[in-house]
């Protein structure tokens, strides 16, 4: 539990999933069921027209791919299946072009590259892919690529080439590029959406809902461990007049001074939220009625001394409250109950005060 959930950074918004997007080891796994055979299928081709060698290696790519996947069922290892498949099938476009394999058709298949690539792994990683790919195509190309590998690629054959395959490069990173940002955007939208859901406008404690949620989620922990826990309902006393003297602005900042002072004398284990107008709900974890109203008590001294700025003067405010802990098979609701009738003898007995719920105060 923590006092504000902060909202989540662009980084760790990119590594979530949208609804509807495949994930990559499950299109890593497919792309493998489908080459496996494909390549197993050009090998025995291969073999029919009599270049054993270009067939074992096309055989020997296809056990790679396999393996890589058999690994990745064995150890769930997602990053570790999409480094493995990453290289091999970099080796095997590399082969693919520098062997002219099929009669230098094969170096067709080198299109499917980029969109698997960047589909896959960072953009970062995908424009180094690409751009390192088209260089080394280029090179493949040059009179020095000639005197190396003496492939059968015709002079228009290679410009056509070069043009269509940096142009469908250029066209998978500005793709890549808008998915991403509209994923992210989505992923943002829906941040906003949880936050505002869970937490206070004006002050940014936990609304009542939440409060509620994790009350029970304590309840819980209380019913399997024991160990009890307490709730201090507090309410800033005569705040009506504050707004009928000083405005409803002034109110507002009376509202988020409140809020200031209950996070900086909380613990991060604590859970502040906004119960209503002008009450709030601390639920203090592991938390016996001594220690909680000693906390009520500093909470209550800290506002008291703490006076609001409004214009040329200053609003001195006081809060009361009620304290209560769990004890027993009661209710969540029962203990609610018990607290707010103890905000309400503080109230009785003159205000600024602390009461517990078994009736003594201070
Ligand atoms: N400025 C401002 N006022 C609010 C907000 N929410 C509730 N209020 C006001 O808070 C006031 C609550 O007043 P009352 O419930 O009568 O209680 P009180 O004046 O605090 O008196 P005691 O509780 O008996 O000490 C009302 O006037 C509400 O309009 C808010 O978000 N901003």
């Amino acid at each position: 539990m923590t006092q504000i959930i902060s909202r989540p950074s662009d980084t760790k918004l990119s590594q979530f999933r949208v609804k509807g997007e495949i994930p990559v080891p499950l299109l890593i796994g497919r792309l493998t069921l489908a080459a496996v055979p494909i390549l197993l299928f050009f090998a025995w081709r291969s073999l029919d027209r009599g270049f054993a060698g270009s067939a074992t290696i096309l055989i020997i790519f296809a056990a790679l791919l396999s393996v890589n996947g058999i690994i990745y069922l064995a150890s769930h290892n997602s990053t570790l299946q999409r480094r493995g498949f990453i290289t091999v099938i970099t080796v095997l476009f590399t082969y693919l072009a520098v062997n002219a394999v099929e009669d230098g058709s094969a170096i067709i298949w080198l299109f499917a590259y980029p969109p698997i690539i960047f589909y896959i792994s960072e953009a970062r990683v995908g424009v180094i892919a690409c751009v390192g790919g088209l260089a080394a195509v280029a090179l493949l190309f040059s009179p020095l690529g000639d005197m190396v590998f003496d492939t059968p690629y015709s002079t228009s054959f290679r410009l056509t080439m070069l043009a269509v395959l940096g142009f469908e490069m250029f066209t998978c990173f500005v793709l890549d590029q808008s998915r991403r940002r509209s994923k992210l955007g989505l992923l943002k939208l829906a941040a906003e959406f949880e936050y505002a859901a869970k937490h206070d406008a004006l002050t940014g404690l936990y609304n009542r809902r939440e409060a509620h949620e994790q009350l029970e989620t304590e309840y819980q922990r209380y019913m399997r461990n024991g160990r009890a826990f307490s709730v201090l309902l507090m309410d800033i006393d005569l705040f009506k007049s504050v707004n009928d003297n000083y405005g409803h602005h002034v109110g507002d900042e009376t509202i988020m001074m409140v809020a200031r002072t209950l996070r900086e004398q909380s613990r991060k284990v604590d859970t502040l939220s906004r119960w209503g107008g002008e009450e709030y709900l601390v639920l203090l974890p592991e938390t016996d009625i001594t220690e909680a109203v000693q906390t009520a008590n500093r909470i209550r001294q800290a506002i008291a001394s703490t006076p609001v700025r409004a214009e040329k003067r200053t609003v001195n405010i006081t809060i009361s409250v009620g304290t209560a802990t769990i004890h027993g098979a009661e209710s969540v609701d029962r203990l609610l109950q018990r607290a707010d009738e103890a905000l309400y003898r503080a109230k009785d007995m003159g205000r600024n005060k602390v009461c517990d719920s078994e009736g003594s105060f201070s």
